[in-house]
């Protein structure tokens, strides 16, 4: 079997950077090199400031770059020298063209195996990390046979990955498993077996699964969309909540305590965000079309339907309860992570309330940890819009401090799970606020009862009022 002994990974972001640099930090005797066409990227890598904020991201990166682990923008040189090469490169929803809205774009991941196919000069393990539609393997295959100039021989294999955002090195150091696919053939499985020993470095033989290619690139899709349709099912689940009297939160609690269901994944919230779980379900989606399945496609994409109904409602619900109009009014929007525990911003549902708030002609004031400034003037806003820009910049403002964001606002809103808005002195925020002063959990995190003693109109998704 072969024997791994370096690593090039292509894309530095979420996935590439976190991933490999576990990897190296576990296998001190593989040289990982993770490369970049973006150079302010790779520099943020090698610097003491990473491009993204991951909890203990700093001290594994710390611990091993440039000992065993190099983050470079020559990527002709990382592969040329790598036997096993990640692909982690980006998947969007494609834009325009066929299958616009729904189709991955693939633009990058082909890019990436034809610079592999141009540049190698040995035998290859090629290995998809990114998120593809079933069969892209396929596509690579054909890619890199047709264009490599020697006689080569590439194994594709496809390791999805399962890492959450904000656990992502937990998620790295104790996977619930690790699942590699590969052809069936000898050669196929002997490199599905030489990635295997990679990871068996740390992680339990039993947790490493292997499959088939279309198994393994399928089961990715279908994990996400399965967990987010039990979101947006607690989610359904809360508008009956709040119709009935129930509380969500007994209900998805009595619910989980069957052990056939499980008690995860059940938090109701103002609707999930993140770079994948729209895009993946959409992915989905378009393959059901493409076999000419709607009836499948159109199950798959109610939980895209239902997740957008939860955010229009929760704005709904705000707009109602401060007697039917905001205009003017000071909202103070706590959280614009699309969780906690990251600065990423995309698909946050944050971004849809915000807007729908400007759109009412609030003022809105929001305060977030870990986001920048210029994300948030990026998401809010229009790119490409004449003067949309200086428009939004009439109602929105941007505070570095939670008191100062509620200072003489009409409603705090929750929109994302951070702890320290568990320790707010919110009976300093009430005093500072406009009353009757309100506030809305769209995350089911915080005290309702003592807020209400101390004389918040208070509202949580899926409560009795
Ligand atoms: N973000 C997440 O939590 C997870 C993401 N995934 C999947 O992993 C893949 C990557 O996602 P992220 O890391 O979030 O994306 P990202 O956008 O953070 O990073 C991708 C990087 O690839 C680089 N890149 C693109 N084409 C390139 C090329 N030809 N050569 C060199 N570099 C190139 C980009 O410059 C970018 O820095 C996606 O398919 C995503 O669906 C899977 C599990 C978790
Ligand atoms: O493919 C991916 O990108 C990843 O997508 C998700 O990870 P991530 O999006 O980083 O974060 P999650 O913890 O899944 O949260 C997604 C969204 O759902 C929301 N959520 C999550 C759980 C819950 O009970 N309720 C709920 O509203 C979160 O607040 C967040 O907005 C999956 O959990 C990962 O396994 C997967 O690898």
């Amino acid at each position: 079997m072969t024997q791994v002994k370096s690593i090039c990974c292509i894309g530095a972001g979420y996935v590439g950077g976190p991933t490999c640099a576990v990897i190296a930090y576990k296998c001190p005797e593989i040289k990982v090199t993770i490369v970049d066409v973006n150079e302010a990227r790779i520099a943020a890598w090698n610097s003491d400031e990473l491009p993204i904020y991951e909890p203990g991201l700093e001290e594994i990166v710390m611990a091993c770059r440039d000992k065993n682990l190099f983050f470079s923008t020559e990527v002709d040189q990382a592969i040329d020298q790598a036997d096993l090469i990640f692909v982690s490169v980006n998947t969007p929803t494609k834009r325009a063209g066929v299958g616009a809205g729904r189709a991955a774009d693939l633009a990058y991941v082909e890019s990436a195996t034809r610079r592999i196919a141009q540049v190698a000069k040995s035998s290859k393990i090629v290995v998809e990390k990114s998120t593809v539609p079933c069969r892209t393997a396929e596509s690579m295959r054909a890619i890199l046979e047709a264009n490599a100039t020697t006689d080569l021989h590439f194994d594709i294999l496809s390791n999805p990955e399962f890492l959450a955002e904000g656990t992502a090195i937990q998620d790295l150091l104790k996977p619930d498993r690790v699942l590699i696919g590969s052809m069936q053939t000898p050669e196929g499985i002997c490199a599905q077996q030489a990635l295997a020993q990679v990871y068996t470095h740390w992680v339990p033989q039993e947790r490493v699964i292997t499959t088939n290619l279309w198994s393994s690139e399928l089961s990715k899709l279908a994990a996400n969309a399965m967990l987010a349709q039990r979101i947006s099912s607690v989610n359904a689940l809360s508008a009956i909540c709040e119709a009935t009297g129930a509380d969500v939160d007994e209900v998805a609690f009595a619910c989980g305590r069957d052990s056939r269901l499980g008690s995860k994944f059940l938090k109701a919230s103002v609707g999930f965000g993140g770079s994948c779980f729209q895009k993946d379900i959409l992915n989905l989606v378009y393959l059901a079309e493409q076999m000419n399945l709607p009836e499948v496609a159109a199950y798959w994409y109610q939980v895209i339907l239902m997740n957008e109904h939860q955010k229009k409602r929760f704005v709904s619900n705000i707009l109602s309860t401060l007697f039917n109009t905001i205009t003017n009014k000071k909202i103070c929007v706590l959280g614009f992570a699309f969780k906690k525990d990251t600065g990423d911003t995309r698909e946050s549902a944050a971004i849809t309330v915000v807007k729908d708030l400007l759109q009412e002609q609030a003022r809105v004031v929001i305060y977030d940890p870990k986001v920048a400034d210029e994300q948030i003037w990026m998401d809010v806003s229009e790119p490409g819009v004449l003067d949309n820009r200086a428009m939004v910049g009439k109602q929105l403002t941007i505070c570095k401090d939670a008191y100062e964001a509620a200072k003489d606002a009409d409603a705090v809103v929750i929109l994302t799970e951070w702890d320290e808005f568990k320790t707010l002195d919110y009976q300093r925020i009430y005093q500072d606020m406009n009353k009757p002063a309100f506030l809305f959990d769209g995350r089911l995190m915080l005290d309702m009862p003592k807020l209400k003693a101390i004389g918040f109109k208070t509202q949580a998704i899926g409560k009795p009022c």
